[in-house]
């Protein structure tokens, strides 16, 4: 297994480029081969789960030309369907591609086969399932009932029932309704079922289907219509924003190394949620500012716990459960059970980890409680359980001046391949 050493770093400062949004790239992607006419991608991510979707579009008959070395891509619209009925796909383990093609799949009249690595097997889409059952759609699960691999076939597809889909596993089933079910051309309505977690990320998906000029009015977050006669037209072109979760590492490292660290390519005029995390950060004690297209993050005196509910930013959140290492006090982070179906239960992954260190970790169903140790523990050996996420988080602890070994460190390549090459521009900066 390969290990990253890392040491100890006393000061960090400068500034970063942040890679594409992996959210606002998997649904640009899917939205501009659904659309009528050809978009423009611009600065679209280079990590595996956008590889998986523009793998899987290619397969689907879609023509997506790279535009020389840029991570411009010129997408020529399929116009509401794909041209190849029947495909096998493989999708790693991108919920932000596995999700949506099934919901769009599933109203395409061919037959698909969808699948992922072990983990996405494990990972629940019941729920998602069931929504497109009761709209009509013929899927079969391949394995466990409730879970992928699933095989698609053509349903007998009625959209005049309300939908109703569970909101409190993942936001991504209602994203992959509401980006699926104007290809019916219909008049339909969905209804979510409890509460809905993750809320921020729908707000991503009406916003980018509205840039390609597709209108949902909704109740609050219970009832989202879409009117009939509707179809995806290009806008021409879309600039995808930096990746907000992909900032929250950076900002930390603001916030533990002293800083400034600023981060480009996100800020005020964000529609990702997890902008949200500078607010958590700044609780913690972090001395943040913030321009249209950037944020910047420096310390300012001790480190503060914090309590907070995270459910609105579910991917960050894990940054600030690292962060409340430094912190002075016990920090709890709630409402957060959606961590348990992710790329690794993360609430039992984290609990594991931080104990290395040498905190005190409660975990709960769906909070942590972490409590630092005077000292933490040094050249603690820190699996990463192929989530990249884990691998990214703890490499801050070099920033309280602790040396730390990332098994695994590569796993970073779901979502930011270059991430430990920008994390030692930044030590090297000052
Ligand atoms: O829709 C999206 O782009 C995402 C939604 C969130 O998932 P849940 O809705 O399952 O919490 C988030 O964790 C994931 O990384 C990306
Ligand atoms: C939960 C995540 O990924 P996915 O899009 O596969 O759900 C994540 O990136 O933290």
């Amino acid at each position: 297994m390969k290990q990253l050493h890392l040491a100890p770093i006393a000061r960090i400062a400068g500034t970063v480029e942040l890679p594409g949004s992996k959210s606002i790239s998997n649904r640009t992607l899917l939205l501009a081969a659904l659309a009528h006419g050809s978009t423009r991608v611009c600065g679209l991510l280079d990590a595996d789960d956008i590889s998986h979707m523009l793998g899987a579009l290619g397969l689907l008959g879609v023509k997506i030309e790279r535009q020389g070395e840029s991570r411009d891509f010129l997408v020529q619209g399929a116009g509401g369907e794909f041209p190849v009925k029947n495909a096998e796909l493989f999708l790693g383990n991108a919920g932000t591609a596995f999700r949506p093609l099934t919901a769009a799949l599933a109203l395409m009249n061919g037959h698909y086969q969808l699948s992922g690595v072990a983990r996405m097997h494990e990972r629940p889409i019941g729920d998602l399932v069931d929504a497109l059952k009761v709209a009509g759609a013929d899927i079969r699960y391949q394995g466990t009932k409730g879970y992928p691999p699933l095989a698609i076939a053509p349903g007998h597809i009625d959209t005049h029932v309300v939908i109703p889909v569970k909101g409190n596993v993942s936001s991504q089933f209602l994203t992959a309704l509401l980006m699926a079910l104007p290809l019916t051309g219909s008049t339909v309505t969905v209804e979510v079922i409890g509460e809905l977690i993750s809320k921020p990320y729908i707000e991503i998906t009406l916003k980018l289907m509205a840039r390609f000029g597709v209108v949902v009015e909704r109740k609050g977050w219970q009832r989202f219509t879409i009117a009939g006669g509707q179809s995806y037209l290009s806008p021409g072109e879309i600039h995808v924003e930096g990746d907000a979760s992909s900032a929250s590492y950076f900002l930390a490292a603001g916030l533990l190394g002293g800083g400034p660290v600023r981060v480009s390519g996100v800020g005020r005029n964000s529609i990702q949620g997890d902008v949200k995390f500078a607010e958590a950060l700044s609780q913690m004690g972090a001395k943040i500012s913030m321009g249209d297209n950037w944020i910047e993050a420096a310390a300012q005196g001790p480190l503060q716990a914090i309590d907070l509910d995270v459910n609105h930013i579910p991917d960050a959140a894990m940054t600030l459960a690292v962060a409340a290492l430094a912190a002075e006090g016990t920090t709890t982070l709630r409402n957060i059970e959606s961590w348990r179906v992710k790329e690794t239960d993360r609430l039992s992954a984290m609990a594991t980890e931080l104990r290395k260190l040498g905190a005190t970790v409660e975990e709960g169903q769906d909070f942590i409680r972490i409590t630092p140790a005077e000292k933490l523990t040094a050249n603690a050996q820190i699996d990463t359980y192929d989530d990249h996420r884990m691998a990214m988080c703890f490499s801050l602890v070099s920033l309280i001046g602790t040396p730390v070994t990332i098994n695994d460190p590569d796993c970073v390549a779901k979502t930011f391949p270059g991430y430990f090459d920008a994390l030692a521009s930044l030590t090297e900066a000052d």
